[in-house]
């Protein structure tokens, strides 16, 4: 069990543990280390004192998490290979996995390792410094929270080894029998839901600035009557940068990257639904309790007035680009979320309620954190293929590709330096 897949008391007591990890201390912490990673991302790709640099893949960048390694690979390979393969791992019996000689599957297992290794070794490091250390000295960042909470004997709030670190996550039994035995720890969920999500979502917002240049030259200007050429702006700019936080919402309305949310109903309960945008009247949908909701609809020949309800999941890619709540909801409008207040339930792909996503400002923060530097020191241009027009370009790059989450096909880019 961890935080995203619980439900009901179990989920409060996931969710008790985390919250508080939440926090203004966290988020100027998430501020920090994102001018850190800025600035050795810029030293260590050896863009210092170049003129412009191209970038194949921008996404190769935006997916890099923290350098560590065991020799063979670093801990951003493995992640990278352990969240594109796990699917693929959970539909082979563990006998064969290592015995399969293709799909790199020696390489797979291996980054499977190397990343459980790593997460034990943290968990023993912040175990050490919870015997030793003094309360106030304590960080109190989510995963010393989540150790504290398994350390935390007798208590309601004990989070069990399971919840903490293990991953196992298998449909399949030794004899290709289907079964499930799913453990995902809190700390790998929050790897998933927080890494590829954000890294997505970035890769969108500097693809659509490439091509659109006046919005760019805007939000440029906007970034340096906040911050100016200060090297170490500090956490409290981030309430000034709207027109930052405008553009990373927009890349997130067009690439939902939680393009599916499943709810199951807790009790018999009717939907009452406007008919699609254009139309008048609604649609009653009776949910019986247990049942699997969608608020998507399927509509029986061209002019029929009936409509089968798909009680599947919530179709985050149709509410994101909804006519009824967005006009031309295909195109790129970062205006459209300036002056919108931060609780408006109007900017819904982080979800909204009760089970909304408790990353949401980490994932803000250090979003508009990393384009406000890039974007301060680099004008974005798109690296077009031998005669390639800009209109071509984005036709080419400027569309969805799904792994787990829904994100942007690879974003080939030019860094202009500004210096
Ligand atoms: C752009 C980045 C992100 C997007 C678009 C996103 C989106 C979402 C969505 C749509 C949900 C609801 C899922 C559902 O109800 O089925 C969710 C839940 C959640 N997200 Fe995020 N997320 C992002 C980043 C993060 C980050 C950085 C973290 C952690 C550091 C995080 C942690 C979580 C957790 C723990 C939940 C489950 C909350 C609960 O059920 O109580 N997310 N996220």
């Amino acid at each position: 069990m961890n935080l995203i897949a619980a439900d009901g008391e179990v989920w409060r007591k996931h969710r008790r543990v985390m919250g508080p990890a939440f926090n203004g201390k966290l988020y100027d912490l998430v501020w920090k280390e994102t001018l850190d990673t800025y600035r050795e991302m810029v030293s260590a790709e050896g863009w210092l004192g170049k003129s412009s640099v191209e970038i194949p893949a921008v996404q190769r960048l935006t997916f890099k998490p923290p350098r560590a390694s065991n020799g063979r690979f670093t801990i951003q390979e493995a992640l990278q290979i352990v969240t594109e393969r796990n699917l693929l791992l959970s539909v082979l019996p563990k006998w064969a996995r290592l015995r399969i000689p293709f799909f790199g599957m020696r390489r797979t297992m291996e980054a499977f390792d190397l990343m459980t290794e790593f997460m034990h070794s943290q968990v023993q490091e912040r175990k050490r410094e919870i015997h030793t250390k003094g309360e106030e000295d304590l960080e109190s960042d989510v995963f010393t929270m989540l150790v504290r909470a398994n350390e935390d004997e007798g208590s309601k709030l004990k989070l069990e080894d399971d919840e903490l670190v293990s991953y196992a996550l298998d449909f399949i039994d030794q004899k290709f029998k289907p079964h499930a035995d799913i453990k995902i720890g809190n700390v790998w969920s929050l790897l998933f839901a927080g890494h590829e999500t954000t890294a997505h979502t970035l890769a969108a917002t500097i693809g659509h600035l490439a091509v659109h240049e006046v919005i760019q030259a805007d939000v440029h200007k906007h970034i340096i009557d906040v911050i100016g050429d200060d090297p170490q702006p500090s956490p409290e700019s981030y309430s000034k940068l709207e027109k930052v936080l405008a553009v990373f919402y927009e890349a997130l309305r067009l690439y939902p990257a939680g393009h599916i949310l499943i709810r199951e109903a807790s009790e018999d309960t009717v939907l009452d639904i406007p008919k699609p945008h254009g139309q008048e009247g609604n649609i009653t949908i009776p949910v019986e309790k247990g049942v699997q909701v969608s608020l998507n609809f399927f509509r029986v020949g061209q002019s029929s007035n009936l409509y089968l309800p798909l009680k599947v999941i919530v179709d985050m890619v149709g509410v994101q680009y909804n006519p009824r709540y967005f006009d031309e909801p295909e195109k790129f409008k970062p205006s459209r979320w300036c002056g919108v207040p931060a609780e408006s339930e109007i900017f819904s792909a982080f979800s909204i309620g009760a089970r909304a996503c408790l990353g949401r400002k980490f994932a803000i923060v250090e979003s508009i954190c990393f384009l406000t530097m890039l974007l301060r020191d680099y004008k974005v241009e798109p690296l077009l293929l031998p005669n390639e027009t800009r209109d071509q370009w984005a036709k080419r790059v400027l569309d969805a590709k799904l792994v787990i989450t829904l994100g942007i096909k690879d974003v080939p880019v030019r860094l202009v330096s500004r210096k």
